[in-house]
C-alpha cells in the first residue's frame, strides 16, 4: 500500500484481496524475512478463544477476510511495517489478527474489542490511528483516552515508536504537560486523560473538526458511570457527529457497561472473551493466610528477597496504606517506591519511569496503575489489599464485594505477552476469605495456598511457577 497523492496512508478495502489469496495459498504462518530476529512473538501461545460478532450480520466472522496471519496482509504502509519490525514484532498476536482487518477496512467501522491483559491491544488501535492519518494536514485526526497519565504516556510511547518512520506529530492531553500559554494543538494524534482532553477541546486548543478516530483504552473503566463515564461522554460530544471511528478496547467488559458501550460505539464489530477465559494462563495465582493486618506487613517484608528477583507491584486499596508501608519498609532499609494519585505530576512521571527502567524493583501503589501498564520484567503482583467495589460505603461494610475486573487488571501487570508471572493475595480475616473465594469462583481458577511460615517452600513454589 502506498501513500496517495494527498499523502494519505490508506488502509484500502483492497487489502482484502491479497488476504484471501495468502490464506488459501498457505495456511502456515510464515516467518517474515524483514522481521527482527529478536522477536518474542512465539511467546504468545494463543490458548484463549474470542467470539467475533460483525456489525454486518450477513458477513461470516470466520471468513479469512477477517483474520490476518501477517502484518503484510493487512496492507499497512511500509513505514508502519518498518516501525513494527523495529519494535521486534514479526507477526500479529491473536487480537491483532482478528481486530486489525476489521479496524482497517473501509468504510471505517466502530469496534468493541476484548482480549486478555498483555495480548497486544495497544498495537491494534495505534496502528489504526496511524493508518488513518493524512500526514499532509497539520490537523488533529486521532484522539486516544486512557484512565491514568501513566497509561497515556505509555500509549504515547507506542505511537511514537510505531510511527517512528512516519511524519506523525503527537501531543499530550494530560495535566501539567502542555507548554505554558499553548493556544493551539495541531498534532495528528493527541493522547490523554478525559478531564484535560475535555478542557482542551472546550477551549478550542484542540480543533476536533478533522478527528476521524477516537479510541478509548480500558474502555469499560472509561465508560463506567461511577467513574470516568461522564467525562468521556463529554469528550465524545465535542467531536464531529459523523465520520469518527470509535474504538473501545479492554480486557474486561462487565455487563453493566456493555449496553452503554454499544450505544457509545453504535453498530460496532465486536470481539469478546468468555468469562472463564478472562484470566491469563501464565499467571499462577496464590494466597497467603495472614493472621491480621499487622501480619500482612511482616509477610510482605519477609517476601522482599523474592519480590526483587524480578520486579514487583504491590497493590493497596488506599493511598495512605501505600505511603505507610513504603515509608516503613524504607525506614527498615528496604528499597521500595510508592506511587499514587495524590503525588504531583512530575513526581508520578519520575517514579514510573524509574520503575520502568528497572532502577526500582518494588513499587507500592493503588489502583491508579492497575490497568494497562506494560513492564515485561514484572513477574510478581501482590494484592496487599484485595480490590473492592467502589460503591459508596461498600469498602468498609461487612459484605464489601470484590472488584473482579480490577483483580483481573491488577494481576495482568505480570504474565505479559505469554510470559510467566505470579500473583499473591493476602487474606487475613473471614471477610477477606469470602472475598477471595468469590474471585476464585467467578474466574473459575484455583488460587493456591502458600504457607506464611515456610520461606523455603514459598521460594520453591514461586520459582517453579515462574519456570
Ligand atoms: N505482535 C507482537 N509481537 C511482539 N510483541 C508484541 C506484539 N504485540 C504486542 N506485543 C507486546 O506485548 C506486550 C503487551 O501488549 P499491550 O500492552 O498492548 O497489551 P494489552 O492487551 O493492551 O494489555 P492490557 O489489557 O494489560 O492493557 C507489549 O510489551 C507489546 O510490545
Amino acid at each position: 500500500m502506498e501513500k496517495d497523492a494527498d499523502g494519505f496512508y490508506t488502509p484500502k478495502a483492497e487489502a482484502a484481496a491479497p488476504l484471501v489469496q495468502d490464506e488459501n495459498k498457505d495456511a502456515k504462518e510464515e516467518e517474515q524475512p524483514q522481521a527482527a530476529a529478536s522477536s518474542n512473538t512465539d511467546l504468545i501461545a494463543s490458548t484463549f478463544e474470542v467470539t467475533v460478532t460483525l456489525a454486518d450480520q450477513q458477513a461470516d466472522p470466520n471468513s479469512p477476510l477477517f483474520s490476518a496471519k501477517t502484518f503484510e496482509e493487512l496492507g499497512l504502509h511500509q513505514d508502519l511495517l518498518k516501525g513494527l519490525y523495529d519494535l521486534g514484532f514479526s507477526k500479529p498476536s491473536k487480537i491483532q489478527e482478528r481486530a486489525l482487518p476489521l479496524l482497517l477496512a473501509n468504510p471505517p467501522q466502530n469496534m468493541i474489542g476484548q482480549s486478555q491483559s498483555g495480548t497486544g491491544k495497544t498495537a491494534a488501535f495505534v496502528l489504526t490511528m496511524l493508518s488513518r492519518i493524512d500526514f499532509s494536514k497539520n490537523k488533529t485526526q486521532a484522539l486516544c483516552l486512557a484512565p491514568s497519565r501513566e497509561l497515556a504516556r505509555q500509549i504515547m510511547s507506542v505511537v511514537v515508536a510505531m510511527g517512528k518512520f512516519t511524519p506523525v506529530q503527537t501531543e499530550y492531553a494530560i495535566k501539567d504537560n502542555l507548554p505554558k500559554g499553548a493556544s493551539r494543538i495541531t498534532a495528528h494524534v493527541v493522547v490523554g486523560t478525559p478531564g484535560t482532553m475535555t478542557d482542551l477541546l472546550r477551549k478550542k486548543i484542540i480543533d476536533a473538526s478533522d478527528v476521524k478516530v477516537f479510541v478509548l483504552d480500558e474502555a469499560d473503566n472509561m465508560l463506567d458511570q461511577d467513574g470516568l463515564g461522564d467525562q468521556t461522554l463529554r469528550v465524545k460530544n465535542l467531536l464531529p457527529r459523523t465520520g469518527v471511528q470509535i474504538i473501545l478496547f479492554s480486557a474486561t467488559f462487565p455487563d453493566h457497561v456493555r449496553n452503554f458501550a454499544s450505544k457509545f460505539a453504535p453498530s460496532a464489530n465486536k470481539i469478546e472473551l468468555q468469562r472463564e477465559e478472562l484470566s491469563v494462563e501464565g499467571i499462577r495465582q496464590f494466597y497467603m493466610d495472614c493472621k491480621n493486618e499487622e501480619h500482612k506487613y511482616d509477610i510482605l517484608v519477609s517476601l522482599y528477597q523474592l519480590l526483587t528477583i524480578g520486579q514487583s507491584i504491590i497493590f493497596c486499596q488506599h493511598r495512605h496504606t501505600a505511603d505507610r508501608i513504603s515509608k516503613r519498609m524504607s525506614a527498615e532499609g528496604h528499597k521500595v517506591a510508592s506511587l499514587h494519585g495524590a503525588k504531583d505530576a512530575a513526581e508520578r512521571d519520575s517514579i514510573i519511569d524509574n520503575f520502568r527502567e528497572g532502577h526500582e524493583k518494588v513499587l507500592i501503589t493503588t489502583n491508579v496503575i492497575s490497568r494497562g501498564i506494560d513492564i515485561m520484567q514484572v513477574n510478581m503482583v501482590v494484592n496487599y489489599d484485595l480490590p473492592l467495589m467502589n460503591e459508596r460505603g461498600n469498602q468498609h461494610s461487612n459484605d464489601a464485594k470484590p472488584d473482579i475486573e480490577t483483580y483481573i487488571h491488577r494481576i495482568g501487570r505480570t504474565g505479559r505477552f505469554g510470559r510467566k508471572g505470579i500473583s499473591i493475595n493476602f487474606v487475613h480475616d473471614s471477610k477477606t476469605w469470602l472475598q477471595m473465594e468469590e474471585i476464585e469462583k467467578t474466574l473459575n481458577k484455583k488460587i493456591i495456598r502458600i504457607e506464611t511460615n515456610d520461606l523455603d517452600e514459598m521460594e520453591e513454589k514461586m520459582k517453579k511457577a515462574l519456570k
